[in-house]
């Protein structure tokens, strides 16, 4: 008998990580939370409120009572407060003085009323949630104006000389600066002064050019009634107005240098820049909101009395740079600002004795067991080391010179049976090591808690596109990996053993890193059972189809029409990224952000759409190939454009995990299965018939092999956290994908569309689409602000009436009528 030296026993505990300090982030997650509670920012408002009204008065009576005032402020800190307070003929007494006499009499004089007006449009976003006017933008201009006024009333104090009387009016800023100023250039203060009010307007309204306005070159126009139909025209027109612009940054009101102009629509030209198209507008009205619009003075020569009243267009290109100039980084969390990410208090904290406890005695003796078995079949071992998982420990041995890794290797069973372990997993050799590892069991096993792998660094600093956490592996790291990367995952395992926990953990790890304006679920759920909590994500995560009235799809049917329609999404998106010369959804998104993609192409900020199938045996038995080809041309084409599927079966058979689809997906991972044959169809390899169960995976991805823990989340939790999302505001409805005609049909005939009962909104819908030369629902959803099904009847509708062409597929509809005219004309004999 060969003799066993054990020169060394090492054995390793892995490391228990510090108990977490308070974080800034947990601080931070304290004051999001404080600001999400609704009373506290009602009450914060009503103070904020009450405070700018205070201010206003204040400064108010100090305008008119300061001087008188001023003494009694100055003699405030020699004299008792009460008896001052007493002489103080400010409205809000003695504290009101004295911060009006800062605020108007040493900085701004009268340009300090503006502070109570900021403080006012401050507290009702904070108290009502709206803003009357755009808060950033009119505290700047505020800001500005109180500076200038301050400015000019310091200059005309100075030059009348009446600054004994006046200098409240002006503020010390305003008559200090004019005084240095006066000593250096003398009258050209006032120059300067206008000159700066010019730098405002320029920079504030974005102006880029000075055209000459009409009324210097010709007479106006004598009043002419307009036809209706130009009326109609024009109230369309500015019916059509940017999305999103507008909502951050409003228009700037017409003043007298500015005659209104009405925004058309704004095309785009061949490089993808957005046109602004104006029409020259006979009865002043406020101008539409801006979202290109440029700060252009309209010359009407050409338009006299006798002319056919036809809307001249004057394209006037708005560059990149003007547009990120003018608003920055396009931001997609806008969508939802106040959107709040789940915090970790939603997930439960479970005690630390359910960390790993695995004894010395128990080490000692499962080493003592590997080493005499080998040594029984004549294997002897230079070095062994044990490395103590959540799930199982593993031991790493140096086998001699000279013994044959494959002798080790047929040993598997052996042995496990003297082990009397169930889950011996040999790996032989441990790749990039020069050892051979015996994976056994531990008696007692560690939950792995949801919580601490979410609140682990690892995972909170994580900046994958889209991070999701597997689970702990075998040295108890934490391991993520970025399903972007995958790019798709297949998961297997027999009923009982963790799939539905792994997805859920799956899905949460996405829903704590994402917004909802940056990923969109779509959830397969044939057991019907597994994923209906996530229901009350819809209208932030879910995607659906448009007519589909349910969330979570769980009829065969519509997963085909739904994988149909993801193949139209993607196909969509490959002509997008075709157009802006992108190879992948990052480039193309980040293109966007940078404004460099115009939205009146059909550019858009694209989400990223994780599918998840829980279930794909159930849909092969009912739905086969047509199941199967959309899935694998998914899986084939659809990572470059951020479309990543994530499918689960109990069943790894051959007829449910086909060729077709198993070459798609490199990334598979498996919980327990019932037979090798199964772990041979997931992961081209046995083992995983030999997993524990409970969340116990081998994770298959780029040929490497890793046994993973999979974190234990708990249904409760995944309540806590759809609650947490669900209840704060969202979109409108669920993200709609494509529509897609089945079979069955999807779109209402021709013949069924009654044109003599035409929805309100026809001929806005009609204009749109004739203006942008593109029949697509989508354009006149987003720009008519209406839900999917009614934009989907109105362009049925203009199919009917001969403004649109047909059903395309993924492309949008031709438009049969060029000239805006010759629809006026259309539009006009059908009413
Ligand atoms: N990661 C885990 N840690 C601890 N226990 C787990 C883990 N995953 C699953 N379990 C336990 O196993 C049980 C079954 O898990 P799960 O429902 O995920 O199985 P499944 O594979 O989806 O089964 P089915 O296919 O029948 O739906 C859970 O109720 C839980 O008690």
């Amino acid at each position: 008998m060969a003799s066993t030296t054990v020169k060394q026993n090492t054995i390793r505990r892995p490391e228990r990580p510090p108990k977490e300090e308070p974080t800034k982030q947990a601080w931070t997650l304290n004051v999001d939370r404080l600001f999400s509670d609704k009373r506290n920012n009602l009450t914060l408002g009503v103070l904020m409120l009450l405070l700018s009204a205070g201010l206003f008065f204040a400064f108010v009576s100090y305008l008119f009572n300061g001087q008188e005032d001023q003494s009694t402020i100055h003699a405030a800190f020699h004299t008792p407060l009460r008896e001052t307070g007493e002489e103080t003929r400010n409205l809000l007494g003695l504290v009101g003085a004295y911060i009006a006499h800062v605020f108007v009499f040493r900085w701004f004089g009268l340009g300090a009323l503006g502070l109570p007006v900021i403080a006012f449009l401050a507290a009702c976003k904070v108290a009502f949630g709206t803003e009357l006017l755009p808060l950033r933008r009119t505290t700047k201009a505020i800001l500005f104006l109180s500076f200038w006024v301050s400015l000019l009333l310091g200059y005309i104090v100075l030059v009348t000389d009446t600054v004994q009387d006046y200098s409240i009016w002006c503020g010390g800023l305003g008559y200090e600066l004019n005084v240095a100023l006066y000593g250096l250039i003398g009258w050209g203060n006032i120059a300067l002064i206008g000159f700066l009010l010019f730098c405002f307007i320029v920079f504030f309204f974005n102006v880029t050019s000075l055209r000459r306005p009409s009324w210097m070159s010709m007479p106006a126009p004598s009043p002419r009634p307009k036809p209706a139909a130009y009326n109609d025209v024009q109230d369309s027109y500015d019916a059509i107005e940017e999305d999103r612009l507008p909502e951050q940054e409003p228009a700037p009101e017409p003043t007298a240098e500015t005659p209104p102009v009405s925004k058309a629509a704004a095309p785009a030209d061949e490089n993808g820049r957005e046109l602004t198209l104006h029409m020259p507008d006979r009865n002043p009205r406020p101008a539409p909101k801006p979202g290109s619009l440029t700060f252009t003075i309209e010359d009407t020569t050409h338009v006299t009395d006798d002319a056919p009243v036809t809307p001249v267009f004057d394209i006037e290109p708005v560059s990149d740079e003007d547009l990120l100039n003018t608003h920055g980084l396009y931001d997609p969390t806008l969508d939802l600002p106040r959107y709040q990410f789940p915090t970790a208090e939603l997930l439960t904290d479970y005690p630390e004795n359910q960390k790993a406890q695995v004894s010395a005695d128990e080490l000692e003796a499962n080493k003592d067991r590997i080493v005499e078995t080998l040594q029984n079949y004549g294997i002897t071992i230079d070095h062994i080391k044990a490395t103590i998982g959540p799930t199982v420990t593993l031991y790493e041995i140096v086998p001699s010179a000279g013994v044959r890794i494959s002798k080790i290797k047929s040993l598997e069973d052996d042995i496990a049976l003297n082990l009397a372990a169930l889950g011996i997993r040999i790996i032989a050799p441990m790749p990039g090591k020069g050892t051979i590892g015996i994976e056994v069991p531990n008696k007692n096993r560690e939950m792995v808690s949801i919580r601490s792998v979410m609140t682990s660094e690892k995972f909170t600093k994580n900046t994958y596109e889209l991070p999701v956490v597997l689970g702990k592996t075998i040295s108890n790291e934490i391991y993520v990996a970025d399903l972007a990367k995958m790019p798709h995952l297949l998961m297997a395992g027999a009923t009982g053993q963790g799939k539905s926990v792994g997805l859920n953990v799956l899905l949460t790890s996405l829903i704590y890193k994402k917004h909802p304006s940056q990923l969109k679920l779509v959830l397969v759920d044939p057991k019907k059972v597994e994923l209906t909590l996530f229901n009350k994500l819809e209208r932030h995560f879910l995607a659906k189809l448009p007519d589909s009235d349910e969330a979570i799809i769980t009829d065969t049917k519509k997963v085909v029409n739904t994988l149909n329609s993801l193949c139209i999404e993607m196909d969509n998106r490959y002509n997008l990224l075709k157009d802006a010369g992108c190879r992948n959804l990052k480039e193309y998104n980040t293109k966007f952000v940078q404004r460099r993609l115009s939205p009146e192409k059909g550019h858009r900020f694209l989400p990223y759409i994780v599918l998840i199938v829980d279930e794909l045996a159930d849909l092969m038995m009912t739905a086969g190939k047509e199941v199967e080809q959309p899935i694998a041309r998914l899986a084939q084409l659809a990572r470059a454009i951020g479309i990543h599927l994530v499918v689960a079966t109990q069943r790894p058979s051959v007829n449910v995990i086909t060729g077709l689809i198993k070459a798609n997906f490199p990334a598979r991972l498996s919980f327990k299965v019932t037979s090798k044959i199964d772990s041979r169809t997931i992961l081209d390899t046995g083992g995983a018939e030999q997993l524990v169960g409970m969340g116990d995976m081998l994770l298959s991805s780029n040929s490497d092999i890793i046994r993973l823990q999979c974190p234990f989340v708990d249904t409760n939790e995944i309540e806590e956290i759809c609650d947490f999302v669900g209840n704060q505001r969202g979109y409108d409805a669920a993200y709609a994908l494509p529509e897609f005609v089945g079979d069955d049909g999807g779109v209402s005939d021709e013949k069924d569309v009654d044109l003599e009962n035409r929805d309100p909104m026809f001929d806005e819908a009609a204009r749109l689409v004739v203006i942008h030369q593109q029949g697509s629902t989508s354009l006149i959803q987003r720009r008519l602000k209406l839900g999917y099904n009614r934009a989907g009847r109105l362009i049925d509708q203009l199919e009917a009436a001969g403004i649109v062409g047909p059903f395309e597929g993924s492309k949008a509809r031709e438009v049969l009528i060029q000239d805006p005219q010759d629809l006026e004309e259309r539009l006009k004999a059908m009413n």
